[in-house]
């Protein structure tokens, strides 16, 4: 019997990646066969490539930009490009259903679809939908939502609310062996920073200027962001890490406590663990402001204590980070009375469902 085959999309920043790494071992296990189209040069060609048994296809892309630049002229002609190259790789690999976690280059994979009438499943984890996703709806079956608040920004007929995929592995971390691989003793609370997946300067500097004394209360490991290590900051208690893949879990095992970005996937997975969590979410001057409305979210069901951008000082950190010690049991109690544990499930179901 001829095997069915998935074709997944979605890049940029890891956040438009991970959902699929989360979904590829259960479609592999299953038998399908798994194609995955993504950009030349972005995060989702160095974390796929090295998967068993997935063919990464490169396109070209355009890139949703929020400001004036020379280069917006050109990216209508990007997309086209991109929409031809992804229509060729259908027609070869004559995916069952296309499977798009959003970000710049899922759009000419999404048009394509719609041209080559193959069934797509688009998956937006932000409580407000992401501008790739906003212009990838009319060419999708089905839209899968994280927060169930999102429903109301989206088409009835098409869109559900399945929660947060998140990584199967995430929950078999080990505290002994991430302490182990971060070199820190446990004797203090650990603290880990993580600014998102590309890292985030202003809290590095907030982190780095606070350091002697956030030490005095807390061992530190620190996931900096590609090329925003600062080794002259190295001491006894303090890790830092560029990005972290297969450690990440034994990582989170041995975190007590975590101040992070408020991106989607990240956020949903610390209440998965329960770690109580301080977010400083990304500002508009930088974004459409989708982590402020993930972090407020958050912050009313009493998961996550929110600091504005804005507000962040070596100060306001330490003080914040004193009340995330005091309400970490409140937010852990809070967190115990959700469970995500079926999401991943939910969304397979809907794909096999929606494939052809
Ligand atoms: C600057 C930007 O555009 N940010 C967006 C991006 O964030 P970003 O790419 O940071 O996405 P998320 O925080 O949602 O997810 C990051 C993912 O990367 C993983 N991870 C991170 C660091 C690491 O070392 N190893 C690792 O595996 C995390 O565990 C998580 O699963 O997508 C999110 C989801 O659409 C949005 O909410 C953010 O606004």
């Amino acid at each position: 019997m001829k095997r069915k085959r998935i074709l997944f999309t979605g890049g940029g920043t890891a956040g438009h990646v991970i959902v699929n790494l989360a979904l590829i071992p259960v479609f592999q296990e299953k038998g399908w066969e798994i194609d995955y189209i993504g950009s030349k040069n972005g995060i989702e060609k160095d974390l796929v490539q090295q998967l068993e048994g997935v063919t990464y296809h490169a396109v070209s892309t355009g890139k949703l930009r929020r400001y004036m630049s020379k280069e917006n002229l050109k990216d209508p002609f990007k997309v086209l490009k991109g929409t031809m190259q992804s229509c060729n790789i259908i027609r070869k690999r004559k995916p069952s259903v296309i499977f798009s976690k959003g970000g710049f280059v899922s759009v000419p994979v999404m048009i394509a679809s719609k041209l080559l009438r193959v069934p797509a499943v688009i998956h937006e984890s932000d409580y407000t939908p992401g501008l790739a996703n906003k212009i990838a709806i009319p060419f999708s079956r089905k839209v899968l939502a994280t927060f169930e608040e999102t429903l109301r920004y989206l088409p009835e007929k098409k869109a559900e609310y399945v929660g947060a995929v998140i990584r199967k592995e995430l929950f078999s971390g080990e505290k002994a062996k991430g302490l182990a691989f971060a070199g820190l003793e446990g004797k203090r609370p650990v603290l880990l920073v993580m600014g998102g997946s590309g890292g985030s300067e202003k809290i590095n500097s907030a982190i780095r200027e606070g350091l002697d004394r956030l030490l005095e209360t807390y061992e530190i490991i620190h996931i900096c962001g590609k090329g925003k290590m600062a080794p002259e900051f190295d001491c006894p208690g303090y890790r830092q890490f560029e990005y972290v893949q297969d450690e990440l879990k034994d990582i989170f095992a041995a975190t007590d406590y975590v101040l992070s970005r408020a991106g989607s996937n990240a956020i949903f997975e610390f209440l998965a663990l329960r770690i109580p969590m301080l977010l400083v979410p990304l500002g508009l001057n930088a974004s459409r402001g989708d982590q402020i409305v993930n972090a407020k979210s958050f912050a009313e069901k009493r998961y996550a204590r929110v600091l504005d951008e804005d507000q962040l000082t070596t100060e306001t950190l330490a003080e914040e980070l004193e009340q995330l010690k005091e309400y970490g049991p409140i937010m852990v109690d809070q967190m115990r009375q959700t469970n995500a544990s079926d999401s991943l499930q939910k969304v397979v179901s809907i794909i096999e469902n929606t494939s052809k």
